[in-house]
C-alpha cells in the first residue's frame, strides 16, 4: 500500500486463515522493552513540531506548530495496535451479502477485544479515544474505530504478502485526509515506527494532512474511494477539480501500467536516437512542475522525475563543478570501460545508442487549457 489507510483499494480482500488469525496482535502488548515508555521513537523531532487541535467539519486533525522544511521529520511512533489486514470471513453459503457481512464484523469486533484487552490501559484509552466514522454501521466499536484509522503497514509483510498487516497511531491517526497533502510517512522496521515527513515547505499552523486513497486519480475516483471515512473533500483540487484533473491524468500517464517514470519516458529517450538530449530533462521537468502544482511531492513519480533529471542531465552538469570534493569526471561517465560509466545506468544506456549529444534549449513548462494538459512546444524527432 502506498500510503494511506485500511480501505485504500489496494488492500485486497482475502481470507483469513487460522495461521494469520493467530498473528492477530495488539502492537502495544506484543512488542515491549526499548520503546515501552511513550510512543516515541527513535530518531523523534527534539522539539515539538505539531499539536492536535479541532479542525472545523473535520473532527480532530495535527497542526504544525512551527514552519517546518521539506523533509523534516515530524513524528515518530511506535503502532498503538497492529493486526492483519481485515477480510471478509466466511461464515455460511446461506447467508445473505449483508448476514455475511454481520459475521465478519462480529468476527473482527471479537479477535480485535482479544488483542485490546492485552494492551496497557493507557494505550487502551489512546485507541478507544481516536474517531470512529462507523458507529452506527453495524460495526463494532473496535472494529469501527480499526477501520476509520488504520494504516498500511506493508514494510512488515513477508514478500508477496506486503499488505498483510494495518496499524493505527496515536498521533498519526489524527491526520485529517486532503487530497494534496503535505506530509507523507514510512515506516521504519528496525524502530518499529511511523514516521512522518513534511513533502514540501509547510507554515507555522497549518494543518497537516495526508492522502487516505492514492491520488494521481480524478476527483470522482477519489471522492469514490473516501466514502467508507465519510469525507466529502473540498480541498483545493476537488474545488478546481477540472484543471486537477487534467493535471492529474498527466502525471499519471508518465507512469503507465505503474511503471517506473524512468522505464517509460526514459526508455522512449534511450532507444530513439533522433530525439534531441533535452527531450528526457524537458518530460521530468514538465512532470516535476505538474506535480508542485498539484502539491502531489510524495508521489513515487515525484522522486523517479528527479532521479531520472539527475541521471539525464545533472550527470553532465557535474563535470563543470570542479571546485567541489566530490566532483564527478564526467569524461569517466562517458568511458564504457570506467567504473562511473558502469554505476550509471541509464546514462550508460543513452550514450550508447544516442553518442552525439545535442544541445539543450529550454522550454516553458505546460499549462492547463480548457482542462487539458497543453506542452508548448511540439517537439520533433
Ligand atoms: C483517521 S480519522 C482523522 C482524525 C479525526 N478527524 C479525529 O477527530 O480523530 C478520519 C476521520 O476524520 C474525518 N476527516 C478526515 N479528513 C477529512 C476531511 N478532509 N473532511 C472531512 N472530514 C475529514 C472523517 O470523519 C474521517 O472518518
Amino acid at each position: 500500500m502506498k500510503r494511506g489507510f485500511l480501505n485504500s483499494s489496494k488492500a485486497k480482500a482475502r481470507p483469513l486463515g487460522p495461521a494469520l488469525q493467530s498473528k492477530l496482535i495488539g502492537a502495544a502488548a506484543e512488542f515491549d522493552v526499548p520503546f515501552r515508555k511513550g510512543q516515541i521513537a527513535v530518531g523523534a523531532p527534539t522539539t515539538p513540531t505539531f499539536r492536535m487541535a479541532p479542525s472545523p467539519g473535520k473532527g480532530m486533525g495535527l497542526f504544525s506548530t512551527r514552519a517546518l522544511k521539506m523533509g523534516d521529520l515530524i513524528l515518530s511512533e511506535r503502532p498503538l495496535f497492529v493486526t492483519v489486514t481485515r477480510s471478509k470471513l466466511i461464515a455460511s453459503l446461506d447467508f445473505t451479502e449483508e448476514q455475511q457481512k454481520q459475521h465478519s464484523r462480529n468476527e473482527w469486533e471479537r479477535h480485535y477485544e482479544l488483542c485490546v484487552n492485552r494492551m496497557q490501559p493507557a494505550d487502551k484509552a489512546a485507541l478507544m479515544a481516536l474517531a470512529n466514522c462507523n458507529e452506527n454501521d453495524g460495526f463494532g466499536s473496535i472494529d469501527g474505530i480499526v477501520a476509520t484509522n488504520a494504516f498500511g503497514l506493508e514494510d512488515l509483510g513477508l514478500p508477496g504478502r506486503e499488505e498483510e498487516y494495518i496499524a493505527v497511531g496515536k498521533d498519526l491517526s489524527r491526520l485529517n485526509d486532503n487530497c494534496s497533502c503535505n506530509t507523507s510517512h514510512r515506516f521504519d522496521t528496525p524502530s518499529f515506527s511511523y514516521q512522518l515527513f513534511a513533502v514540501h515547505d509547510i507554515a507555522a499552523g497549518e494543518e497537516l494532512t495526508t492522502g487516505y486513497t492514492y491520488l494521481d486519480c480524478s476527483t470522482a475516483e477519489r471522492h469514490q474511494k473516501l466514502k467508507p471515512f465519510k469525507v466529502v473533500c473540498t480541498c483545493a483540487a476537488c474545488t478546481d477539480r477540472v484543471a486537477s484533473d487534467a493535471r492529474r491524468a498527466s502525471i499519471a500517464l508518465c507512469n503507465p501500467g505503474e511503471r517506473p517514470f524512468s522505464e517509460s519516458f526514459a526508455r522512449v529517450w534511450l532507444l530513439d536516437p533522433t530525439l534531441p538530449d533535452d527531450w528526457l530533462p524537458f518530460k521530468c521537468e514538465a512532470q516535476l512542475a505538474l506535480i508542485a502544482r498539484e502539491s502531489l511531492e510524495h508521489l513515487p513519480m515525484h522522486c523517479e522525475a528527479v532521479t531520472t533529471l539527475m541521471e539525464a542531465e545533472w550527470a553532465a552538469k557535474l563535470d563543470t563543478f570542479v571546485w567541489e570534493k566530490r566532483h564527478m569526471n564526467v569524461k569517466a561517465l562517458l568511458d564504457p570501460a570506467s567504473p562511473a560509466y558502469e554505476a550509471h545506468p541509464l546514462w550508460r544506456k543513452r550514450q550508447k545508442s544516442c553518442p552525439v549529444s545535442k544541445p539543450r534549449k529550454r522550454v516553458p513548462l505546460p499549462e492547463v487549457v480548457e482542462g487539458k494538459i497543453v506542452y508548448p512546444t511540439v517537439r520533433s524527432k
